[in-house]
């Protein structure tokens, strides 16, 4: 069975090998042991946190396949970006001349540093091995943080982003990166990102330029890669999309692929996720298909399930309470995967 769980720190070696398969290129899943370590190590630590306001805590799921025992994805949601350090982003805005005596007038485009999602959630760290990139697991890995952020919603702010992997050519050249990073830190691309990954992100605030960016003055190659997501980038663009995050003109500020945000609460599988009891075990194959989560913090896992949803609750087959390690009674929070077919 393929399960999405929050994850312990004897998943390390999992995770690690799904880290060196994804680099460069995944910021939040460097192939840096003692740096996985501490986040799974955090993961745990800010499960077992009374919050009163959202923090630095951050929830790291991965993607169990059961029966052959491998750890297959990853996935993680950031509670509250800037809370330890600083966090930028470019903000592309367009800015306007005007020459009376030339009777010119010219738009052109700035990239201005920004701290714009200091508060907001981030969705992050949304790796899927290549050879279960398939059956919807893809959505599941996705989709578990939704659930997640549903169930425990006093431990989200109102708003949440995500970044997504820009534009590197067939040799992982950034042509962003290469035309604006690489003169003030006279690093690779890849070098620059992994050095983020495990140092933090004082180093951009400190070498950074703080003036904004004429985006004209910029070759064209790196013009045209503004606001891109990489290829492999698109199915993760694509589902967040049809959750409802939109660009709002922010990008990355080493590789200038689009952030995008929304209010947590507009998420669509927040929005359209219940809470309900089990009530009992459905033994019919005519049922919905939906995706289910438990609703403790401390046990939270989920699935693909088929599911029969009545009045008074839901029933589920005896291999999904199993999985979820369910009780009768206990309360299951699902999100049908056809909306409209709820009574
Ligand atoms: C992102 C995942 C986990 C997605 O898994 P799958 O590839 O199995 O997903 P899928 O079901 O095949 O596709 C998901 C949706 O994208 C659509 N889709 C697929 N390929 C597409 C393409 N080339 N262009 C546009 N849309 C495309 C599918 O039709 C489907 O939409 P329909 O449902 O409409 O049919 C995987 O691709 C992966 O591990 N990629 C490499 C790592 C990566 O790029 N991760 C994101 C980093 S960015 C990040 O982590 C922040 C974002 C985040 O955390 O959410």
């Amino acid at each position: 069975m393929i399960i999405v769980r929050t994850a312990k720190e004897s998943d390390l070696d999992g995770v690690m090998s799904l880290a060196e398969q994804a680099f460069p290129g995944m910021t939040t899943l460097p192939p840096e042991r003692a740096v996985l370590r501490s986040k799974l190590v955090n993961s745990a630590a800010s499960i077992e946190k009374n919050i009163t306001q959202p923090d630095d805590e951050t929830y790291f799921l991965v993607m169990h396949d059961t029966e052959k025992d491998l750890i297959v994805g990853t996935a993680a949601i950031i509670a509250c970006l800037g809370s330890k350090d600083e966090f930028y982003s470019y903000k592309l805005n367009k800015v306007t001349h005007s020459c009376k005596e030339l009777d010119k007038k010219v738009t052109f485009e700035m990239l201005n540093l920004s701290n714009h999602f200091e508060g907001f959630s981030e969705v992050a760290t949304l790796y899927l091995d290549q050879g279960y990139r398939k059956n919807g697991n893809g959505r599941l890995l996705a989709k578990t943080r939704y659930l997640f952020m549903a169930q425990f919603r006093d431990r989200f702010p109102e708003s949440v982003m995500a970044d997504l992997r820009g534009y590197f050519d067939e040799h992982g050249n950034s042509p962003f990166w290469d035309a604006v990073g690489s003169h003030f830190f006279e690093m690779s691309f890849a070098d620059a990102d992994l050095y983020g990954a495990v140092h933090g992100n004082q180093f951009i605030a400190d070498l950074m330029p703080k003036q904004p960016i004429y985006v004209n003055m910029l070759p064209r190659s790196a013009q045209a890669v503004i606001g891109r997501p990489n290829d492999v980038g698109k199915p993760a663009m694509r589902m967040l999309e049809k959750e409802g995050f939109r660009w709002n003109g922010h990008v990355d500020i080493f590789d200038a692929a689009p952030s995008v945000d929304t209010k947590i609460d507009d998420i669509r599988s927040v929005r359209n996720s219940h809470l309900a009891e089990l009530i009992g075990i459905s033994e019919f194959d005519g049922d919905d298909q939906a995706l289910i989560a438990s609703s403790d913090i401390h046990s939270f896992k989920a699935c693909a399930t088929r599911i029969s949803v009545e009045k008074g609750g839901v029933r589920l087959p005896r291999a999904t309470i199993k999985a979820l390690e369910l009780e009768l009674g206990d309360s299951v929070r699902y999100l049908l995967s056809n909306p409209e077919s709820t009574s």
